[in-house]
This record gives structure tokens, sequence and C-alpha cells, in this order.
């Protein structure tokens, strides 16, 4: 391949001429003139990606080396895809930069220092499911102090784990978080506080930490061990950050960090995309981030996804609380405006969206260019069972994430008791999937490895001095284990399939067949991974969009379902957005914690998705005037997307009534 960007040897910094014809003007001055700190704010469809790969390349043309780098990206896939993108354009190798979601780089700083921290380094990751477990333990010890009327006030583990996770990104104290989240709950604050500490505790015994735990932690160690933070930061010579407007106040601090030795942060975000203040992403960290001295601030803004008649729309529905920003569009016009379709009922709604997907078809429109997205998954259920009974195949994007299936967490539970003995919540699961073995049993067995483990010097002693009699083949599968333990994680899968689960699959599940298949994808994943902990690590920190269970059809092309916070990112020719219905979007629930600022900007994710068709669909009947039983009501008069756009940028459908 042709030397394409510079010579490093030459020393020659001048700009890549290509640059030039790659780069429109907005995004090429951000490439070239961010330095210090920087914050680049990208339009929907602007070339976000774009700009961070010629940022990248245009640092290494600088004699930058790749190592001196860090990217922090959303997804893992997304931080995969620039670093390649970066190799095409710069022919440089590109393997030693950082690259990564955030619970990456923090698990890559915490596997080195954890033991400043109180952990071992090979602490175990808790996905969001063991964090339920733990949690629900950690809640029931705490209820068995209670009287009956107490007991009844406490949340659920899923609400408690949502409040202790507020108040870890946002580094809110938990009354605030309780207050901010779920404020019906202050009266038992207290409460949520002691089950808190009490899973702190059950998490250190264990030497685990959740996904939380590693930002906070992070956090912790750069803020208070200042040669740490000395030694990472002066490496980092260049921190870029992508989709910085989803970021929490936990991850600002965690990227001023690391960039506070050569002070060059460079983060690209679009402010009016911000949709996941649930989840502690603060809106804020933009203007802050502005705010600050010295800060440069560049904008794109040339659209170069949808079709003019969209982007005029765009512009309209521009969230109140926005950077100041006119999108405009770079293709031309295909003389179709965005569609508003107003129907009767829900009914009504899925027959509209089913007839237009088959319109659409006839039309070779690929399904896989056809998107249906919605604010709730509830939202979407009629027209699943529609979509059902046409035959028309559809993928839903926002399902239960492949690792957090129950076949998958089977298998998964063997590996992590080999891995971590102590891990408790393992070795329950492990446990009760073996005949006769009930709650009682399980105690007594983890009771006795645990006193064992002290006197053995191995699991696999501790284990074989259990007396197991009337559990033989549990016991000769952990014996295989602890004494295989070092043999690659493809082989240790492969033995739990064969040996056991295989059978119990067959004797528990209807759909066995498909979870065998899974099985298999989760073997043929293992077998790239030498260690069983490298393995654990990555598999707990990887994303949906990268492992994807093994459908039987997966050929089958299929238009897509989706809620619009799985929108993100992404785009299709054909965008349909259902149940644009005050009250069920803007959702009524949002609107009563005064929301309305979030509501308008996922409003706007959705309709920036689309690139040649839109469709924003309503019910006469939707939420607040309810139909078929449904109760939610609320008194004020709540707003409505559609009132925002011009009459003149849409054509306007009515189907099956009139008025
Ligand atoms: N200068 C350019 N010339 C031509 N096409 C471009 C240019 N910059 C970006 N594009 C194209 O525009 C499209 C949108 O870019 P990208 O997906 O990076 O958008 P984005 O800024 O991440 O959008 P969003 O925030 O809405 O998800 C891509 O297909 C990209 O190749």
């Amino acid at each position: 391949m042709e030397e394409k960007v510079f010579n490093i040897k030459r020393n020659e910094y001048t700009i890549p001429e290509f640059f030039k014809e790659e780069l429109d003007d907005e995004q090429l001055k951000a490439v070239i003139n961010s330095k210090g700190r920087s914050l680049i704010i990208a339009g929907p469809g602007s070339g976000k990606t774009r700009v961070i790969t010629y940022k990248i390349a245009y640092l290494l043309s600088q004699g930058i080396r790749p190592e001196n780098i860090l990217l922090v990206t959303f997804t893992r896939a997304s931080a995969k895809e620039m670093i390649e993108r970066v190799k095409n354009v710069t022919n440089v190798d590109t393997s030693s930069l950082t690259a990564g979601t955030f619970h990456h780089i923090c698990n890559m700083i915490l596997r080195r220092y954890a033991k400043v921290l109180g952990y071992d380094n090979n602490f175990s990751i808790l996905d969001s499911e063991d964090s339920k477990d733990l949690m629900r333990i950690a809640k029931n010890e705490y209820k068995g102090n209670l009287t009956k009327e107490e007991a009844k006030q406490i949340p659920n583990e899923g609400v408690i784990l949502k409040i202790v996770g507020y108040a870890a990104n946002t580094l809110k104290s938990l009354r605030e978080a309780v207050l901010d989240v779920a404020p019906y709950l202050i009266d038992v604050e207290d409460d949520i506080e002691k089950i808190y500490m009490h899973y702190i505790d059950l998490k250190q015994k264990i030497n685990a930490m959740d996904y939380d735990d590693m930002l906070v932690n992070t956090l912790r160690l750069l803020e208070t061990n200042d040669d740490i933070r000395n030694h990472i930061a002066s490496k980092y010579k260049w921190v870029l950050v992508d989709e910085f407007q989803d970021t929490s106040l936990v991850q600002l601090r965690i990227v001023e960090f690391l960039s506070s030795v050569h002070k060059n942060l460079i983060v690209v975000g679009d402010d009016s995309q911000s949709i996941y203040s649930f989840r502690g992403s603060r809106f804020e960290n933009v203007e802050d981030f502005q705010n600050h001295e010295n800060v440069k601030l560049f904008k794109i803004q040339t659209n170069y996804r949808s079709v003019p008649e969209i982007v005029e729309l765009e512009n309209y529905l521009i969230p109140t609380h926005s950077i100041p920003k006119k999108l405009k569009p770079f293709r031309s016009s295909f003389n179709i405006k965005p569609k508003i379709v107003k129907t009767y009922d829900e009914l009504e709604q899925a027959d509209f969206v089913v007839q237009l997907i088959e319109n659409k078809f006839n039309e070779g429109i690929s399904p896989e260019d056809i998107a249906i997205l919605y604010r709730s998954h509830s939202l979407s259920m009629t027209l699943q069972q529609k979509l059902d009974a046409r035959k028309i195949s559809y993928k839903l994007l926002s399902g239960k994430r492949f690792i957090e299936t129950r076949h998958i967490k089977d298998i998964m539970a063997f590996l992590k008791i080999v891995a971590n003995p102590f891990d408790n919540i393992s070795w329950s699961r492990v446990l009760k999937l073996f005949p006769g073995i009930g709650q009682k049993t399980m105690t007594k067995i983890t009771k006795e490895f645990y006193t064992n483990l002290m006197e053995y010097t191995t699991p696999y002693d501790a284990f074989e001095n259990i007396n197991l009699k009337k559990y033989p083949k549990l016991k000769d599968i952990i014996l295989y284990l602890y004494e295989n333990e070092t043999e690659n994680p493809q082989d240790l899968i492969d033995y739990i399939y064969l040996e056991f689960y295989k059978e119990y699959l067959e004797l528990n599940f209807k759909d066995a067949y498909s979870r065998k298949l899974d099985i298999e994808r989760l073997s043929e994943i293992a077998s790239r991974y030498e260690t069983l902990d490298k393995f654990l690590e990555e598999l707990a920190l990887s994303e949906n969009i990268e492992i994807q269970g093994a459908e039987k059809d997966r050929k089958v092309e299929k238009i897509t379902l989706t809620t619009v916070h799985g929108a993100k990112g992404l785009e299709w020719k054909v965008v349909i957005i259902i149940s644009v219905n005050p009250g069920d979007f803007p959702n009524g629930m949002a609107l009563k914690d005064k929301k309305l600022d979030e509501e308008e900007r996922l409003f706007y994710v959705a309709v920036t998705r689309a690139k040649d068709e839109l469709y924003i669909v309503k019910q006469l009947t939707g939420t607040t005037k309810p139909y078929y039983g449904n109760s939610f009501y609320i008194k004020q008069k709540l707003p409505d997307f559609t009132d925002k756009i011009p009459k003149r940028l849409v054509e306007y459908w009515k189907i099956g009534y009139t008025e």
C-alpha cells in the first residue's frame, strides 16, 4: 500500500493533501485546530466518526505515537471500527493505541492497580444480573431483621441498584439519588443505605466489582494517588472522547485526570442527543466543559445522512436547551416529504404499519433498511403480534444480552467458580442445577468448601474433602474443572456441556435446540482466548452488538424494532416512529418528573435516524385518551411533538377514521 499520510522519518509535518478532499471545511478545522481542551459539537449525521478518525490520523502525521493516544467510545464496536479506519487511512500500525469504552479503560487500569484499593488484581466483574442476585441476597438478609410491615416498604433489588448506580455515576449522595430517581422512597432511604452497605461488604468478600465500582474505583485511584495518576497521564499525550453528551460526572472526572499531564482533551458529541440521564449521564457535562477557561469550540453541521426534507424538519425539532446549531443538508432531494400519520387506535396503527412495510417491500426496499422506533417496549406489543401474523421477520435490538440469558449464565457460573472459588453467586447457580440440591444443601456445601479452603492449599483438595456421596456427578465435574483450570476456556466449556449441561438442557427446556446453538457459539468465542481470566473479563465487558446469539435463521433479512435508546448512532432508509402521542412519546411519567427536555432529545434522536423516508405515526386514542382499559391519565395538557413541525414541511395522512 502506498504511504498515504506522511513521512515520519523525513519529519514532514504537513497536512496531508487528501484530508481536504475527505473532509468539509468545518470538519477540517476541527481536525487540525482542536487541541488543549476542545469541544466538537457534531450534529446528527455530520460525520463524527470521520472527524475522530482523521483527528487520530492527523496526530499520527504530526509524529505522535499511537501508544500516546487514548480514545474512549460508547461501544467497543465503534472503537474497533475507528481504529481500523485510522489504519486504512494512515497505513500505520495502530495496535498500541488504547481504545475502548470507559469500562474497558477502567478495567485495564484496575487490573494493574486494584491492590492499592484493597482488591486482588484478579477481581471478578459482576454483570448486571450478578449484581441483581447479590443485591437480592443483601436485601433479603436485611429484611430478616424487620417487621412484616416494615419489610413491605423495601423496594426490589432492581430499584435499589438503579438508585445506587445513579448515585455512583453522578457522585451524588444516596439521599440526593433517592430524591432524583425515586422520591417516593425517601422514607426508607435509611434502609436502602444499610442494604447498600451490606451489598458492598458481600462484594468485597468475593473480591468482585460491579460496573459502577469499576468507574468509581478508577476515579478514587486517580484522585488519591498522585504518582499513579501522573504515571498513567504522562503516557496519554492526547485523550479523545466520543459521544461525550452521554458521559456521567465520574466519567468526565476520569478523562480529566487521564489528560492532566499533557492537557489535551478533545471531546466530540451532540448535546441535542443526550438521552441517558436515567443512568447518570449528565447533559450538563457539555455546558460545564464549555464554560472552562480557554476551551476551543468547533461545530460541524453538514448532515450527510438525510434528504433535505428531513434535515429541514430536524432543524425545527432541535431541543430547547441546546447549543445553537443549524443543520445543512448535503444530499439532494427525492421530493418526498416526511409524513405525519393519524390512526384511530393501537390496532389500526399496527395495521397501517404492516401495510406500509409490505408496500416498501414491493417497492424493492430491503427489510434491513426499515426500522420501527418507539419510546418504550410496551408500545410495540400489538405491532409485534400483527407482524407475527403476517409472517414479517423482525429483530428486536433491545432484548436481553446474550451473556445474560439463562443457559449462558449457567455455563459461565461453572467457569467463574474455577476462576474465583469464593464467588458465592456462581456457586449457588451451579449447585442448584443438580437434582436434589436446594437452598439448605447448597449452603451446607459452600460453607464446608470455604472452611476447607482455609485448611487445604488448593480448591481441588478443599472440594475433594467434602462429603458428596449423594452427588457423585457434581463431585466429578467440579474436581475435573479444578484439576484442569489452566486448560483453555473452550475445552472447559466443551467439557461442562458434554458431561452435564447438554442433558440438563434436554430435560429442562423446550427450546433446547437453539440454546445448544448458543452454547456452541460461546465455545467458539472462547476459542479466541488462551486463559480463563481473560475470557471472563472480556465477556463481562462485551456488548450485545458484538455477540449475537446463534439464531437458526440468521440469514433471513429482518426489519428492526427498537426503542429510541437502542437506535442511538444507527440509521435506516425508512424510519417509522410509532405512538407519538402525548403521554406515550413524550412519556407521561417523564413529564411528571419534569423531564420534557430529555423527551425532546429522544424525539430528535428518533427523527434523525432516517435517511430517505420518515413516518411519524400517532393515534387518536393514545395513552391520555384511554382505550382498552389503559388507565394512566394526567390532568395537565401534555405537549404534542408534532405541533412543533410547520405544516408545509409534512404530508398529513389520516387512516381509518373521520374526525
Ligand atoms: N465530508 C464528508 N463527505 C461525505 N460524506 C461524509 C462526510 N463526513 C461524513 N460523511 C458520511 O456521513 C454519514 C454519517 O456519518 P456518521 O455516521 O459518522 O454520523 P454521526 O455524526 O455519528 O451521526 P449521529 O450522531 O447522528 O449518529 C456517514 O455515512 C459518513 O460516511
